[in-house]
């Protein structure tokens, strides 16, 4: 691309050295810099891009963006710039030619539900005949193939590159899961959304937004952000059941489409039963009552699939080819997954790591759990984030018959520091401390009785656990398995 061309985009700069004709690509991270391109110095949390400018013009950038001057060695032009944050939302844009333009972009926002709404959305418009891409926790779907994502919601060039993907393999809608750090740090700058889709808004991540109100104005920008085009069908999905959506359809002038369980909503559940591993219910729609039965779990997931149907029925499709789709859904991975086993157990790996979801996940199980078994609940919680959670979370596990409390990425803190915060909350004395997860799972298996649940929390579909900065793999699943091998055959 012309580097006049694309550098025009950016207001108020100022340009030191000869800017090369041309420029091929763009880069934040001087690892991965290719010849010819533009590097643009980004200030993290833990290093500054500007430390890197050097390596990356060693590299072959020809070009570096940044908000001081630099003393570079090598042919090299500097553009100096207020915010090279925001800066990179506006050249990645452009770079990539505003893909979210040709691509229906589908956001899916909220503390719970964003993997599984989303997910649920890909696979139905997968199901429908439509090519959709997916990102998220998971990673980077792509026509069938699955690319690893530093993140949830990525940095903002990372995302306007998956756009691109998306739009020169043939896609024509993109559903992402989109974070309150991605919006909150600028992540989605540039991504032009036609459907904004909100789950609910509970404790989480007050480490980084400080308060709730905070947090809560951070997801607003999803549907603040989604502009006044009324050329375009653009609209928002509400929870009708949760406080913050009055004030997210304030934000928006589109028009609102709600779902929910409890609150007046144009797509309404009732009478809902769990029973076989079936969850069944009926759904109330602008056409009237429809019976609706799928193969996942729990209410949290009537929930899931009300969104995802709100989103389809504003699109244009009928409720009985939506319906269609809900009935043929394999559950999320991760998400209340039931493990595939010969023994004697029902074991379930989900991720909740919320107080409202270990409160949903305990909630889904229950109806498949006989007066005579237990329910033992495995959970953990990251080391170096949000603590004030912990306790909280713990209250919530207590509804468990036992509990053991342990670990997920406990990365720099003590095993010790996270269970015993956790304890601070349990509300009866039937549980246990350790850190250890591998051994946490081992102790959940010895403690088990045939026909008891198990559900292994917090890492869903991760197959990881990160210690320090090390990545160890790990699955509850396989060493639940081998430890009922040992216990019951
Ligand atoms: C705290 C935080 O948000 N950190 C994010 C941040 O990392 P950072 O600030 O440390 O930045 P950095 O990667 O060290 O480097 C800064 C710059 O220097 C560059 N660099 C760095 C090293 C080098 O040798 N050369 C070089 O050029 C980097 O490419 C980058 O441009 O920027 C990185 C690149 O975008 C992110 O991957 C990283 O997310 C980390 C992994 C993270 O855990 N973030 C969490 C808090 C997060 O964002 N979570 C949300 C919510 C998930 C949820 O809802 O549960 C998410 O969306 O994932
Ligand atoms: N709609 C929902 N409401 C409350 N809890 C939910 C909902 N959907 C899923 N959950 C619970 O939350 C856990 C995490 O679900 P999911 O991964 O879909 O959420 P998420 O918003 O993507 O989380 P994260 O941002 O941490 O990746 C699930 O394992 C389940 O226990």
């Amino acid at each position: 691309m012309y580097t006049e061309e694309l550098l025009s985009i950016i207001p108020l700069k100022k340009i030191t050295g000869q800017l090369p004709n041309t420029i091929k690509d763009i880069s934040i991270d001087s690892r991965s810099v290719q010849p010819k391109s533009l590097f643009v110095c980004i200030k993290g949390e833990t290093v500054d891009g500007h430390n890197f400018a050097q390596k990356a013009v060693d590299a072959g950038a020809t070009v570096v963006v940044s908000e001081r001057e630099l003393s570079l060695e090598g042919e090299v032009a500097q553009v100096i710039v207020k915010s090279t944050e925001r800066a990179l939302g506006l050249l990645a844009s452009k770079f990539f030619d505003y893909p979210s333009n040709d691509l229906m972009m589908i956001g899916v926002t909220g503390t719970n539900g964003k993997t599984s709404v989303s997910g649920i959305i890909h696979h139905m418009l997968v199901g429908m005949g439509e090519r959709s891409a997916l990102s998220g926790t998971i990673g980077f779907e792509l026509n069938g193939v699955l690319y690893e994502t530093a993140n949830t919601t990525n940095d903002v060039l990372s995302t306007q590159q998956m756009i691109f993907r998306a739009k020169m393999e043939g896609c024509r809608a993109m559903v992402m899961e989109v974070s309150s750090h991605g919006l909150a740090l600028g992540r989605l700058a540039g991504v032009d959304y036609d459907v904004a889709v909100f789950t609910n808004l509970t404790h989480d991540h007050l480490d980084f937004h400080g308060t709730m109100e905070e947090y809560g104005n951070a997801k607003g920008l999803l549907f603040s952000q989604m502009g006044q085009d009324f050329t375009k069908n653009k609209y928002v999905v509400l929870n009708a059941d949760d406080p913050w959506s009055e004030k997210y359809e304030k934000m928006t002038s589109y028009p609102v489409w709600t779902y929910g369980l409890k609150n007046d909503a144009i797509f309404k559940a009732e009478n809902c039963n769990y029973e076989d591993g079936l969850t069944t219910f009926d759904m109330h729609t602008p056409e009237g009552k429809f019976p609706v039965s799928m193969h996942l779990l729990g209410e949290f997931n009537v929930y899931n699939v009300l969104a995802a149907t709100a989103v389809f029925y504003a699109r244009g499709f009928t409720i009985e080819e939506i319906i269609e789709q809900i009935e043929d859904l394999a559950p999320v991975r991760g998400r209340m997954e039931r493990v595939k086993t010969d023994l004697p157990l029902q074991i379930f790996i989900d991720y909740a790591h919320t107080p409202d979801a270990i409160e949903k996940a305990i909630s889904a199980a229950l109806p498949y759990k006989k007066q005579e078994n237990k329910l033992i609940f495995l959970f953990g919680t990251g080391g170096n984030r949000d603590k004030s959670k912990r306790p909280a979370m713990a209250k919530e596990a207590s509804r468990a018959d036992y509990v053991i409390l342990t670990t997920d990425d406990p990365r720099y803190e003590e095993y010790d520091s996270i269970t015993s915060d956790l304890a601070k909350g349990m509300t009866h004395d039937n549980y246990a401390c350790i850190g250890d997860r591998a051994e946490a799972v081992r102790h959940a298996v010895s403690i088990a009785e045939p026909g008891d649940i198990i559900i292994f929390a917090g890492k869903g579909h991760e197959d990881y656990q990160i210690i320090e900065n090390t990545k160890y793999p790990h699955s509850d699943a396989e060493i639940a398995i081998e430890a009922g091998r040992l216990k019951f055959v």
